[in-house]
């Protein structure tokens, strides 16, 4: 089993992150989840934040020359712009003077970033937040809901992606489908994971050139008119063996995994699994993938409406699930509230925001898509190390080649 989890706050010193399972022997290095830090931080649409502030990784545990050891694996990623958040975000007591020390001095943003924030947010965490945790004020409760803790999520996911090649050869891909109303064509040829340099380089991480420039176009407008955009983004596994997940529990349905994985990025409302809602408006006739021939462990199908997941079980074919974006909550044009010092009708705060996260929202789903394939795989090779991992699956694909060879 791979456990993982995340602490750490949007302006902290720090985020950590731990991920306990991963066999032995794992080949990784913090130069590669320097760059899947990297890719996250890419694309258009993007705010101020991502210009100043730099992810300072350093592998605290569980890696040694290059290979993991088994034990549990710690990261941090350091906030290079701590030094200006040092005493809002104080773990320890600060005097009522620290927080006012800007006051008068006409240094507006000083000064906002250390008042109390009572104008909750729609959108956000902040009114349900403070209320729920009974807390003065939303900056408790936004430090932890703001995305920037997905950057933990996805140096967690650059080891579960290594995991996956080095064990089964599993590779994945991400990929940007929609953007407001601009969409990729149906019909468009869809990625493959050695399509990684062309997406990373581009800047809506879009296949279709002419899609892609409609994206940028509409993400621009967006800015102007000082609103925010939503979109999709699809991730596809290739190399999935048969037989990850379970049909015989809700929980342990692969489906059920990717879903809740994937609505447990921020801001994420919607998942698909293969055509899902699509799928809902055909005949049953057309919306199955019929069997074609299978020969010794290789099943070739008409189609992959599925996904590749059938009962909750991976069933070879690639995997391909997708995730809706809802727009970015913090509207330049500021959305309606209520000031809770004062009950009147308010604005909600704007100091600055991404105008749409989608492109990041890719990456950041392909590291949740990867953790539970990794935890999946595990689950069904067992083993210490990686040697043994690759044994018990080869074993195991060995029977399912012995059972369809004719
Ligand atoms: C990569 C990424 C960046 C985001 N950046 C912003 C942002 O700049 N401003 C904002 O208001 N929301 C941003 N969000 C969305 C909020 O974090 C999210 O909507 C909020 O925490 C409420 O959670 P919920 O949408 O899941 O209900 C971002 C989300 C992601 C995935
Ligand atoms: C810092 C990151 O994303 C942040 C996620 C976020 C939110 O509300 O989710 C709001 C923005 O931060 P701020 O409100 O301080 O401008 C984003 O920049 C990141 O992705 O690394």
């Amino acid at each position: 089993m791979l456990r993982w989890m995340t602490a750490g706050e949007s302006h902290g010193e720090a985020l950590t992150a731990i991920i306990e399972g991963v066999p032995a022997g794992v080949e990784i290095t913090s130069e590669q989840i320097r760059a899947a830090l990297a890719r996250r931080r890419l694309g258009h649409g993007r705010g101020a934040r991502q210009k100043f502030e730099a992810d300072e990784l350093s592998i605290l545990g569980g890696i040694r020359h290059g290979r993991t050891l088994g034990s549990p694996i710690a990261l941090s990623i350091g906030n290079s712009e701590w030094p200006k958040w040092s005493t809002v975000m104080s773990a320890d007591p600060v005097p009522e003077t620290a927080l006012r020390k800007h006051a008068g001095t006409g240094d507006e943003r000083e000064i906002a970033r250390n008042l109390p924030l009572t104008r909750p947010r729609p959108g956000h965490a902040d009114l349900p937040g403070l209320l729920k945790y009974d807390l003065p004020d939303a900056r408790p409760v936004l430090e932890r809901a703001s995305a920037r803790e997905t950057a933990a999520r996805v140096a967690l996911g650059a080891v579960a992606e290594a995991l996956l090649e080095q064990v089964a050869g599993i590779r994945l891909v991400s990929h940007v489908v929609r953007i407001g109303t601009v969409a990729l064509p149906d019909d468009a040829a869809r990625p493959t994971p050695d399509d990684e340099v062309r997406l990373s380089a581009d800047p809506v991480r879009c296949t279709d050139p002419a899609t892609g420039a409609a994206m940028v176009a509409a993400i621009d407008s967006a800015r102007k008119a000082g609103d925010t955009l939503g979109g999709v983004v699809e991730v596809i596994a290739t190399g999935v063996p048969i037989g990850l997940g379970a049909h015989v529990q809700a929980d342990r349905r692969l489906d059920a995994r990717l879903a809740g994985a994937l609505m447990g990025i921020q801001a994420v409302k919607g998942v698909e699994i293969g055509d899902g809602f699509a799928e809902a408006a055909r005949p049953g006739s057309a919306a199955h993938d019929e069997i074609l021939t299978i020969d010794a462990g290789r099943v070739d199908r008409a189609t992959n409406r599925a996904g590749g997941i059938e009962g909750g079980i991976s069933n070879g074919a690639p995997l391909r699930v997708r995730a809706a974006y809802k727009p970015i909550s913090t509207v330049p044009h500021a959305l309606r509230t209520i000031d809770l010092a004062t009950g009147e009708p308010a604005t909600g705060l704007h100091q600055r925001s991404d105008t749409t996260a989608v492109v990041p929202g890719a990456v950041i789903a392909e590291a949740m898509v990867a953790l539970v394939l990794a935890d999946a795989l595990v689950e069904k090779t067992g083993g210490d190390s990686v040697a043994e991992a690759r044994r018990n699956l080869s074993g195991y694909l060995a029977r399912v080649a012995e059972r369809t060879q004719w």
